[in-house]
């Protein structure tokens, strides 16, 4: 199968990475004038957990092939498109007029609706995923992180599309092991105020890495998320359908927050993704704490622990989302 990557992040780069091992031809898309600056290969350096209990360490200089301009009528057969939530949207609008034949799956963060996030894009040409992997670049320019066996992938309320089953399909080929989340938009939310949580600590802290361990902070983190399930309600959430996934923040916050500093220290595949989130300038936790309070504020519901670590991520200058 064609495999287009779009962007060059990190989590197109894990993913094309496995794909492209399971025989599939995979090219990234990266903006005009960056494919001189990213050089022939990617310096990878993963923990790999799909065939190993304990993982398998991989540490290769990856030769990738770049592309700078996309016409319509390429033979690419799917898309990923893995781009930070709030660059969504623009992004989307770039591909829309040149998907052609292709299925895009999304595969990320999203804290709009769903659908409206796409944009143009064709509902029908589209799949919904979500990583698990995870990692960042380092300042040495070496891709660190982990692939773990499962991968989510998720239905707006009907079942999968013969082009939905076919992507999960290649993910399964590629030794991966796909989770179906039926009400994919309320896992999304879920999962985003879970982020905010521990990004408002994160940054407090300087990065995700700094968190690791930090029994406490990751207190702070988790009731930062319980406040957040009125948010989502007042969205129009059933959190009944999700009891599981909202356990983690009502539980007592005396066993969960040691429970995540143990995980976050002792447990290789969630240490190295959090070691690995190092970059004090990271855009994405800042923008995903803005949007959420930003939204509390407009449904008027309370959130008083988001509301005090706003400095954190506030705009330079203003002190306010
Ligand atoms: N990193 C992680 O550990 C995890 C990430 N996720 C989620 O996965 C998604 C992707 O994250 P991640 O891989 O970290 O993101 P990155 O910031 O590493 O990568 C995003 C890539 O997309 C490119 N891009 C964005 N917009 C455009 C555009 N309009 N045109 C061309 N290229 C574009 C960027 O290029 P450029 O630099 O040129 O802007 C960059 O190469 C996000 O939703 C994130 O929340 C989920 C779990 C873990
Ligand atoms: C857990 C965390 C914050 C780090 O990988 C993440 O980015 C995610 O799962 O969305």
């Amino acid at each position: 199968m064609k495999i287009l990557m779009f962007g060059r992040g990190v989590i197109a780069t894990v993913y094309g990475w496995a794909l492209q091992q399971a025989g599939h031809d995979v090219e990234f898309y990266v903006r005009p004038g960056r494919s001189a600056m990213y050089g022939e290969a990617i310096d990878l350096d993963l923990l790999d957990m799909r065939h190993r209990v304990r993982g398998q360490r991989v540490a290769q200089k990856w030769p990738v092939r770049y592309r700078e301009e996309l016409e319509p009528d390429h033979d690419f057969d799917l898309i990923v498109l893995s781009v930070p939530h709030h660059r969504l949207t623009e992004a989307a609008a770039f591909l829309a007029p040149r998907v052609g034949q292709a299925t895009v799956l999304v595969f990320g963060n999203i804290w709009a609706e769903p659908p409206a996030a796409i944009g143009a894009l064709p509902v029908e040409q589209v799949a919904w995923g979500f990583p698990q992997a995870g990692g960042g670049f380092g300042e040495d320019g070496v891709l660190r992180g982990t692939l773990l066996r499962s991968v989510i992938f998720g239905t707006l309320g009907r079942p999968p599309t013969d082009r939905e089953r076919a992507v999960r399909q290649v993910f399964r080929e590629a030794g991966l092991r796909p989770r179906e989340q039926p009400d994919f938009r309320g896992w999304l939310w879920i999962h985003f105020v879970a982020n905010a949580g521990l990004h408002a600590q994160g940054l407090r802290l300087g990065s995700l890495a700094k968190l690791a361990g930090a029994t406490g902070d990751l207190r702070e983190a988790l009731l930062i998320s319980r406040e957040l399930l009125p948010l989502l309600e007042a969205r129009g959430l059933d959190l009944r359908r999700h009891r599981r996934d909202g356990l983690l923040f009502r539980a007592p916050t005396w066993l969960t927050a040691r429970a995540l500093a143990w995980l976050t220290t002792h447990v290789a595949p969630v240490r190295v993704n959090f070691e690995a989130h190092s970059d004090p300038e990271a855009q994405e936790p800042r923008g995903i704490c803005r949007d959420v309070l930003a939204e509390a504020r407009q449904l008027g519901v309370a959130v008083p622990r988001l509301e005090a670590a706003e400095p954190n991520f506030a705009r330079e200058g203003t002190g306010r989302v």
